[in-house]
């Protein structure tokens, strides 16, 4: 679907920036298409710069990991702004968890994308409460390119779009993979919460 840009054009014209945005449920395969898209500029000879945010620590303090256990190196940081200082002169920035920064990744893309380099940005669209997650419906809005991806529900077999919080935590952020979340569809998401909510 991407094509890995040719260099060949870029003396009658600069290249052209722009942003990619992978979304959907956990487990949907959000790092998987991650890892494909960089491993692939990688192979065309594109240099690549990985982020992602410290406080993501699941499998791996720098990797980023699928839950099927691809994995690429990648450089966490604490502040969206420090990708700009470490992007340096890169062709394609990528980024997972993307959920996780603030706001300021939005200007950061931009700023990215501006300078002429391909942004892939992977996150999590909806938190555990079906709500649109931070930063990501403005990454949507100034992405060239979204695609969303979907799990299967662990409950029926139907395509999942939700992620499903198995323990009684409300807090937004908090780590987990199948022994705290599961993915679900709407329907069966909905019945969850519903007889979460029943008095005991
Ligand atoms: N309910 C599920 N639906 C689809 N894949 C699942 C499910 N549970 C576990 N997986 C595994 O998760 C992999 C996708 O992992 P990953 O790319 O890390 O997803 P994400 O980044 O969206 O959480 C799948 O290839 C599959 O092996
Ligand atoms: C829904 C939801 C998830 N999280 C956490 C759980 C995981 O650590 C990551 C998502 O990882 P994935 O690569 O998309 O599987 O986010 C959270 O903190 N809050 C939530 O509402
Ligand atoms: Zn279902």
């Amino acid at each position: 679907m991407f094509i890995e840009p040719s260099r060949k054009k870029e003396i009658l014209y600069p290249r052209t920036g722009w942003i990619e945005l992978i979304c959907g449920s956990m487990f949907s395969g959000k790092t998987e298409e991650l890892i494909r898209r960089l491993n692939r500029a990688r192979i065309a000879r594109q240099q690549v710069e990985i982020f992602k945010p410290a406080l993501d620590k699941r499998y791996h303090s720098e990797d980023i990991v699928s839950h099927n256990e691809n994995s690429i190196r990648s450089t966490p940081v604490q502040t969206a702004s420090e990708i700009l200082l470490l992007a340096g002169n890169c062709d394609v920035v990528g980024m997972d968890e993307a959920q996780f920064f603030d706001n300021s990744i939005i200007d950061v893309c931009n700023t990215l994308a501006n300078a002429g380099k391909r942004v892939i940005i992977a996150g999590l669209d909806m938190d555990f409460q079906g709500q649109p997650f931070g930063c990501m419906p403005q990454l949507m809005a100034v992405a060239e390119y979204v695609t969303k991806v979907h799990a299967i529900c662990m409950v029926c077999g139907e395509v999942a779009s939700h992620s499903f919080r198995l323990s009684p935590q409300q807090e937004r952020v908090l780590l987990g993979e199948t022994d705290s979340y599961e993915a679900r569809c709407r329907r069966c998401f909905n019945l969850g919460e519903k007889a979460r909510n029943l008095p005991v």
